[in-house]
């Protein structure tokens, strides 16, 4: 699991190892780390120019020092200070002495001739949207040639929730230091972070636990685990799907689908669906039968495409009634905003699916700090918010977050969150802590759509039939893509 550090603890952490080191060490680990990626990203230093935006904090003192590095090597830079009288004395004066040249604000011609562009505007003190003459920089950056390069967080961006008021800086790479932060990955920020790179500057062993994560691929091979010899198709968890109507059967094709394609272990179908998901999935137990006929599972997903009249609200609350984990999406999801005690008053698992429109109905929009409203309205309803989204974010209701690394915007399409809910159920169903588990079909789900996207525009379908490669894949399998 990768943690992502707020400001508040990466600024603690800073505070205790500063005390430790000698004056500018951590500046110079910082800077020093950033020159060696701004190398690899350019291929050599000598003739290459390098434009660096500097403001008047420590965010600058990196951009500037970085910069000295790099002219050292041949590299023809200019620092832009913002606020002269503020720039950090010593990366000045470094740049200086390895032959940097410095302008103001008003001469930033070398944006229009950059090989790479460093934003070194402001970092994590940061606030607000950006003001005027760093704005217009940061637009100028953007259509000029030059790389453009953040310093530890683009700037504009908030480092904590990635909201962005007005204009930041478009980075395609981001140089972090000693913490990826959640700015970087969620909500507008993650878009203008680029690539990702940490450095460590040998904050580790002083950050305060994380209370939010990205997984990766081996944490979610852990929730893939194949069959052992004493395993049946009973003991690794039966889900239980209510999806679909006799009209709209689609979404329960797809859910069911999805079930059996990300866990080959038994999938129950009960709805009015009954006909299209016999036809679609044989290996499928299906009934047209109420969920308590369907026979055992060990967890429920209910919503898609069910509609919400007055069969829809009793089948809901039958199954919010068990003692089972519930994947609870879409159609359920609006039912359950307007009676909301039908899931605070369980005691088992409940995750909610919501994309945006669908959280307002729980009483508040989404806003710009998703993780923030993901919380709040998992600590509500005591229940796992799985925020749907560029990048998917779950809130379990003790607080700890998860934000997905693979979605795509090849998922916005229609279907895709059936087969979401899908994954989840049939991950739920072995038991597995609920708000990982959904952290993990999440990651899933994101991973099949990138497969999906490669051979184009996806539908929601090809997910369905990517997912049994894609399983193989995350477990590391090394299972060829069929490329059915
Ligand atoms: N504390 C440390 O020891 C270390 C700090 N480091 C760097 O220091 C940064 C934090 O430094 P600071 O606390 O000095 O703060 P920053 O340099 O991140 O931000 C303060 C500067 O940003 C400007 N600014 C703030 N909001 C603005 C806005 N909306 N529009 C335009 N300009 C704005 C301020 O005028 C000021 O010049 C980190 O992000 C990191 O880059 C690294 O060198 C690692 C070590
Ligand atoms: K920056």
């Amino acid at each position: 699991m990768i943690g992502l550090s707020t400001v508040a603890d990466v600024r603690a952490a800073e505070d205790v190892l500063l005390a430790r080191t000698p004056e500018g060490a951590l500046m110079q680990r910082a800077a020093t780390g950033l020159a060696t990626v701004c190398l690899r990203l350019l291929g050599r230093a000598h003739g290459t120019r390098v434009t660096a935006l500097v403001g008047g904090g420590n965010n600058g003192g990196d951009a500037l020092f970085a910069g000295a590095h790099l002219a050292a090597r041949g590299a023809r830079v200019t620092a832009v200070l913002l606020d002269p009288g503020r720039a950090h004395p010593a990366g000045l004066a470094a740049l200086r002495r390895a032959g940097g040249r410095v302008t103001g604000p008003g001469d930033p011609d070398g944006l229009d001739r950059a090989d790479l562009v460093l934003d070194g505007i402001a970092g994590i003190g940061g606030r607000g949207g950006l003001r005027p003459e760093a704005a217009r920089l940061a637009e100028r950056a953007a259509t000029g040639p030059g790389i453009p390069v953040a310093v530890d967080v683009p700037s504009g961006v908030d480092a904590d929730t990635g909201a962005v008021e007005g204009t930041a800086f478009p980075a395609v790479h981001t140089v972090t230091f000693g913490a990826v932060k959640p700015g970087l990955v969620v909500g507008e920020g993650r878009g203008y972070a680029g690539t990702v790179h940490l450095v460590d500057i040998g904050l580790g062993p002083h950050l305060a636990r994380p209370r939010a994560y990205q997984l990766t691929d081996d944490d979610v091979a852990a929730h893939l685990e194949p069959p052992g010899d004493g395993d049946d198709k009973y003991s690794r968890g039966v889900v239980g799907i209510v999806a679909g109507s006799a009209t709209y059967p689609g979404a329960a094709v797809l859910c069911t689908g999805a079930a059996l394609r990300t866990r080959a272990g038994l999938v129950r179908y009960a709805g009015t669906a009954a006909d299209g998901v016999r036809a679609s999935w044989p290996e499928a137990i299906v009934t047209d039968a109420r969920p308590g006929d369907a026979g055992r599972v060990q967890a429920w997903v209910v919503g898609p495409g069910t509609g919400t009249d007055d069969d829809a609200r009793s089948v809901l609350a039958e199954v919010l009634a068990t003692d089972l984990p519930v994947v609870v999406d879409a159609d359920a999801l609006t039912m359950a905003a307007r009676e909301p005690d039908l899931v605070r008053r369980r005691s088992a698992p409940t995750v909610l699916t919501p994309h945006d429109r669908e959280f307002a109905r729980f009483g508040a929009e989404v806003g710009a700090d998703r993780i923030g409203s993901a919380r709040r309205l998992a600590a509500d309803l005591g229940a796992v918010v799985l925020l749907k989204g560029n990048a998917t974010v779950v809130a379990d209701p003790d607080g700890t977050a998860f934000v997905n690394a693979t979605g795509t915007t090849d998922l916005a399409t229609a279907g895709t969150g059936d087969v979401l809910s899908g994954i989840l159920g049939a991950l739920l169903a072995t038991g597995t802590p609920p708000a990982e588990t959904a952290a993990a079909a999440a990651h899933l789900h994101g991973r099949a759509g990138q497969a999906a996207g490669e051979s184009g525009p996806l539908i929601a379908g090809d997910l369905v039939r990517r997912l049994s490669p894609t399983v193989g894949r995350v477990r590391g399998l090394g299972l060829r893509d069929s490329g059915a």
